[in-house]
């Protein structure tokens, strides 16, 4: 089985996208850990090349494998994951394998590497015109051209040498050693899954010094892009390792915003075509689909409905849920916000509020206590699945959750089976369990289970969800 190792009972991962290693340890000790988050998703740790305007995704433009970014260097990098582990915190490294960089005229890189594209020069790694592939096309219809062709004119590594591969192995060894509990395949789709696993063969167990037992490999799991319709499929790479399911997104956010009634939800799974449970790695927006401007996903600047969709996917059994942390950006290619000398900026501020343009949305009081929620109710299974055969769902967690969600313009108003004991119970999306008392909403279970549950249109948010640990 595929299994993240987070630590305890926590289940749900956060993408801190584009920030600095210190105030990612800042954030796992103050918020994250308390919150019971399981781990986190960094940026891509490896040194990249400097594009003018610095566009987002010039950290996924290697130069070199040194560990040295706008994020921070490798002693920040190191201190980061010890505290985060300490704080019960795991640390994923996005691994940029596929590629180097496009050509640029004197590229250098955020460590002050140099290199010559144009020749297929990276003497800082070293990497050379031999271990790269011949520049073609990709023709998304042609399996090998998606394999050995350039993307978007990067430089593509042959993944099929020793040297490329022991290059590769030790890179992300050594991260392993540094204590990460895992690693996402950036455009994994565009490598031979057999060099893949060749690769994924050679990595060390996991640093038992970090708390790990014994024997614990790798979480590793790939960006495979996959709707269905292309010469790649998702399905050759998930026997080996984890793959981003990116069919989640789409489809729940079409369900959500009403373009498919939410009550064909009730399969919601593999029958929808989806990987199986535990090789899913599950997202309502990413880093590029949240700037992709067509058949966008549900996003922050859709805040009502977006809560409602990370609600239902963390309320959901399927998958292994990532939530999205992101900075609010004006166009598609914008970095994140930094001053004049391209230092990024830090996204808490004194009040320990988000600040400087960052969104933050692993602090929304909705999003953290859903994955309270999910924590709570662990593997309990799906249950009593009711819809009123259009938008309005709700269902169980065994018999200690229960989430309910209306995506219609009309109120729900539904007494219902809660499957929880008798009592009062404080909905978490809409407040807490404080000194005692509700914060927010709650519902009165009698002893049959029963509850009347509420959630009118003109409720802040359209999700109820109660558990056994918010009882009165
Ligand atoms: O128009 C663009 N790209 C052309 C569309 C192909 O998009 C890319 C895909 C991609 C998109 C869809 C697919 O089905 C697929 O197989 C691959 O994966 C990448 C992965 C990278 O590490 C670096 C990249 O530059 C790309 C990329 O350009 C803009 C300008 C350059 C970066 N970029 C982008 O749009 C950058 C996107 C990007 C960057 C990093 C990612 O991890 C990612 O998923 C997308
Ligand atoms: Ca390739």
């Amino acid at each position: 089985t595929k299994n993240p190792h987070y630590v305890g009972h926590r289940t749900t991962m956060v993408h801190l996208f584009e920030w600095k290693w210190n105030d990612i340890a800042n954030e796992c000790e103050k918020f994250l850990g308390p919150k019971g988050f399981g781990g986190v998703q960094v940026s891509p740790i490896q040194e990249n090349v400097i594009i003018p305007n610095r566009p987002w995704y010039e950290r996924y433009q290697p130069v070199s494998y040194k560990w040295s970014t706008r994020s921070g260097n490798e002693q920040e990098f190191r201190s980061m994951v010890r505290r985060c582990n300490k704080a019960g915190v795991r640390i994923y490294v996005d691994a940029v394998l596929n590629h180097m960089t496009g050509n640029h005229e004197k590229a250098v890189g955020t460590g002050g590497s140099t290199a010559d594209p144009h020749k297929f020069s990276y003497p800082a790694v070293p990497f050379e015109r031999k271990h790269f592939n011949e520049p073609c096309g990709i023709d998304y219809n042609n399996a090998k051209t998606v394999r050995d062709c350039e993307l978007v004119g990067l430089h593509d590594l042959n993944q099929r040498l020793d040297h490329v591969r022991k290059q590769m192995i030790d890179f992300l060894n050594k991260a392993i050693d540094a204590g990460v509990a895992g690693i996402r395949i950036d455009a994994a789709k565009h490598m031979w899954p057999e060099d893949l696993k060749y690769i994924y063969s050679k990595l060390k167990n996991l640093n038992v010094e970090h708390g790990f037992p014994p024997n614990s490999r790798p979480f590793i799991f790939q960006e495979v892009i996959d709707y269905g319709g292309e010469s790649i499929s998702k399905f050759e790479y998930n026997e080996f390792a984890a793959v981003l399911e990116f069919k989640h997104g789409r489809e729940l956010s079409n369900g959500i915003r009403g373009q498919n009634p939410l009550k064909y939800f009730k399969t919601w799974g593999t029958t929808w075509g989806l990987l199986p449970s535990d090789d899913a790695v599950t997202f309502v927006d990413n880093h590029d689909t949240q700037r992709e401007g067509f058949m966008t996903p549900l996003t922050y600047r859709e805040f009502r409905l977006y809560k409602m969709a990370v609600a239902f996917m963390l309320a959901h059994p399927y998958g292994h849920p990532r939530v999205m942390s992101s900075y609010d950006f004006k166009g598609f290619e914008q970095g994140p916000p930094a001053d004049e000398s391209g230092n990024i900026l830090s996204p808490i501020g004194a009040e320990d509020t988000c600040v400087n343009g960052w969104v933050c949305e692993h602090r929304w009081r909705q999003i953290y206590n859903m994955v309270g929620f999910r924590n709570h109710v662990g593997k309990a299974p799906m249950k009593r699945w009711w819809d009123n055969g259009n938008g309005q769902v709700a269902f169980c967690r065994g018999d200690v959750g229960f989430f309910a969600i209306n995506t219609e313009n009309a109120d729900f108003k539904k007494k219902l089976r809660t499957c929880l004991p008798a009592g009062t119970y404080c909905d978490v999306v809409s407040g807490e369990l404080r000194n005692g008392r509700c914060t927010g909403h709650s519902i009165e279970v009698d002893a049959q289970g029963n509850a009347q549950i509420e959630i009118l249109t003109s409720r802040h948010d359209g999700v109820v969800a109660y558990h056994t640990g918010v009882g009165i």
